[in-house]
This record gives structure tokens, C-alpha cells and sequence, in this order.
């Protein structure tokens, strides 16, 4: 019998009708498969957020300056942000990592010095870093993959701070997919109508300037992507490699991911879409993935806190997994009045 077959036996012969745990057999399922094993669990989980800054922003494409980008890893260190208080909630472990932040870090303690540059140059103009800067981020992102994964985390999910960042994510988007960039881009930390349609426009020129330079994933990925996104790419990757369960936020979350599963399609097998964010491109990027977020909060956060809401949920699908009874094993009447519907010694 295959692997897949026995979990999904385990899941059947749950007291339960078949399929009344929805979306929580799914997960359980997925996890099982990916770690192999018929007691699956979860160790250790741990997010962690990439930081960078965004060469585009001098196109006036957010309502906040960069600068927010380091004072929002300084709260990250600190504590005080809402994905701290998500993971303090559910025991998960916070990275943080400085991918490309434009500002001196070196001093901060607690922070994993990663920078590649202080941010990426402005991809209307320019390539937003060089073929070398994205396999050093791509090695980074790896690096940090490893980190977890010897420190016992066998589930890993990934987090990014950059004003500018959705940008760049629906750039990607559309690089990747075809779709119009009307399609990918949306309002990201507030744009009103004017920004928005500005936002737009720069995405189409910079498309237009990268034009013979993006039927390669990772020409793509260095030419209008982030820094932070790059690490992501890598640490997905990473992960795959080592097996481990992978988390997927929102939208430049889901953009990272489209970009590390261009480069290898088995990422596919391990990631977890945590939750469908509000901003606009994220639904129509997950159909094209064909994925089904596990929440629809209308949350567009970023920072890794839609993968730290949804942990829980994971934890749930394995308590059931693990510790519920069968139908024989309790003794409760199957659908055709047998305690064991699926018959003993099989
Ligand atoms: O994760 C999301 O779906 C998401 C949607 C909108 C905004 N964000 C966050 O907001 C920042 C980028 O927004 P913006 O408007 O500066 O491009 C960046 O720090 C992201 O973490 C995140
Ligand atoms: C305040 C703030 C917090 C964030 N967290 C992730 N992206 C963010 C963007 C802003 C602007």
C-alpha cells in the first residue's frame, strides 16, 4: 500500500463522517505525505522574516517612506509587532533577517546580518540587482533554511518587511504568469486611486524596459524582484530539500514562492498557503497556482503574520491525525451499522 493510501485509510477511520473535517484532512494529509510518516508532527516551528528596501520606491509607489522598512525591524527585535505577538501566541520562533535593509543595522542585536546592499535599484532604469547579488540572496534565504532546520524546526514559514514590496511582487506576477498588470497590482499599504494607476504605469515601464530579459526564472527574479523575495525564493528551496513543512503568507509571499517553484516545480509538494490577503492579484495568483488558502481574513499584513495565524490550524490537523480514536478502536457504529466499517486484520 502507498504511503498516500495509508494516510488517507488513518484519516478515514476516524470517528467522523468521511470528509467532516474538511480543509483539516487536507492538511493533515499534506503534512503526513511530506514528512513521510504515519505519526507526523510538528517541531520547533519557526517564521522568518527577510527585510529590504526597494529602489522603486523613487517611483512614489507607497504611502510610507522606506525608511519605515528598518524601523520596522527594530520593532521586530523588539517585540512589539503584530507577527510577535501572533507567534509569542502559538510558541513559534522569530528570524529576522536584514536582506537589504537601506540603513546601518551592523549595531542590532538579535538581527541576522544578511545585507546584500541596502536595497534594490530602481527597476524602471536598471536590473533591480545583479545576476551575482541574486544567487548570494538566494544562498542566504538557504542559509537561513539550514539554520532552522539544525536548530530542530521542521516547519519553516517565511515572512518579508520592504515599503515598496508589492511593487515588485506584481511586477513578478506578471512577468511570470502574462497576466496584465492591472490584474496583479493593488493598493499595498493604502494607495488611493491616483497611486494606484501611478503604481500601475511603472510596473509597465519597467516591464517594458526588462522586456528581452524575462523568459528566465531567475533573470525575472534579479531583474524586478526584492532582495527579501530572493531570500524567501532561496529558503523555500532550502527547505524543500530538507523536507521540511513550508509556510506561505500573502501576496509578495506567494510572489517569492511563484519565483523558487519557476526554478524547481517540487516546492509544490511542501507549501502550505497560510491565507488569501486582501490585496488585489493575491486571489487570481493562488487560482493560477492552483492553491486554496487555509483563511480568508481579509488581512494584508505581510511580516509573515497570516503563516503565524494559521499555525494553529496545522497543530489542530495533527492532534486529530494523531490522537483520534477509530471506528474499532472506540467501538462506534460504522455507516452500515458495523463498528468496523473497513473491516479488521486488513
Ligand atoms: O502580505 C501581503 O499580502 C501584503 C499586502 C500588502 C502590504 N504588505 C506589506 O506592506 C509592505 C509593502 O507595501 P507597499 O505599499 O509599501 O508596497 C511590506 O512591508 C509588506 O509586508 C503585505
Ligand atoms: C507600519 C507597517 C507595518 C508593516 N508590516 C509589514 N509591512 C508593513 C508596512 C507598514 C507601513
Amino acid at each position: 500500500m502507498s504511503i498516500e493510501t495509508e494516510i488517507q485509510r488513518i484519516i478515514d477511520e476516524k470517528t467522523k463522517p468521511p470528509g467532516s473535517l474538511g480543509m483539516l484532512e487536507s492538511l493533515a494529509f499534506r503534512i503526513a505525505r511530506i514528512q513521510n510518516s504515519l505519526t507526523p508532527r510538528l517541531s520547533r516551528p519557526r517564521i522568518v522574516i527577510f527585510a529590504g528596501d526597494h529602489g522603486v520606491c523613487a517611483e512614489g509607489v507607497s504611502p510610507y517612506p522606506s525608511e519605515v522598512t528598518a524601523q520596522m525591524v527594530k520593532n521586530f527585535l523588539a517585540g512589539g509587532a503584530a507577527v510577535n505577538a501572533f507567534c509569542r501566541t502559538s510558541g513559534i520562533e522569530l528570524e529576522i533577517v536584514d536582506a537589504g535593509v537601506n540603513a546601518d543595522l551592523t549595531a542590532l542585536a538579535g538581527l541576522v546580518h544578511a545585507k546584500i546592499k541596502p536595497g534594490t535599484e530602481n527597476f524602471t532604469m536598471a536590473e533591480a540587482m545583479s545576476p551575482r547579488d541574486l544567487e548570494d540572496a538566494l544562498a542566504e534565504g538557504a542559509r537561513a533554511a539550514v539554520r532552522a532546520a539544525k536548530a530542530g524546526c521542521n516547519c519553516i514559514g517565511f515572512g518579508e518587511m520592504g515599503i515598496g514590496n508589492t511593487t515588485s511582487a506584481a511586477a513578478l506576477m506578471s512577468a511570470y504568469t502574462g497576466y496584465p498588470v492591472e490584474r496583479c497590482t493593488g493598493r499595498g499599504t493604502g494607495l488611493d486611486d491616483r497611486g494606484l494607476a501611478r503604481k500601475i504605469e511603472v510596473i509597465e515601464r519597467g516591464l517594458a524596459y526588462h522586456r528581452d530579459h524575462l523568459s528566465d526564472a531567475k533573470s525575472i527574479l534579479a531583474r524586478m524582484g526584492g532582495l527579501e523575495i530572493a531570500m524567501i525564493a532561496g529558503g523555500i528551496l532550502e527547505a524543500r530539500r530538507r523536507s521540511m513543512v513550508i509556510l506561505i503568507d500573502g501576496f509578495i509571499a506567494s510572489a517569492a514562492y511563484l519565483a523558487a517553484s519557476r526554478i524547481r516545480s517540487e516546492v509544490a509538494d511542501n507549501v502550505i498557503f497560510c491565507h488569501l490577503s486582501d490585496e488585489q492579484g493575491h486571489r487570481l495568483l493562488l487560482d493560477h497556482l492552483d492553491a486554496k488558502p487555509l483563511l480568508n481574513l481579509s488581512m494584508r499584513l505581510g511580516e509573515g503574520s497570516g503563516a503565524a495565524v494559521a499555525y494553529p490550524l496545522l497543530v489542530n490537523a495533527l492532534a486529530f491525525f494523531n490522537e483520534m480514536a477509530s471506528f474499532s478502536s472506540a467501538g462506534v457504529s460504522g455507516v452500515d451499522g458495523a463498528e468496523d466499517n473497513e473491516g479488521e486484520g486488513q
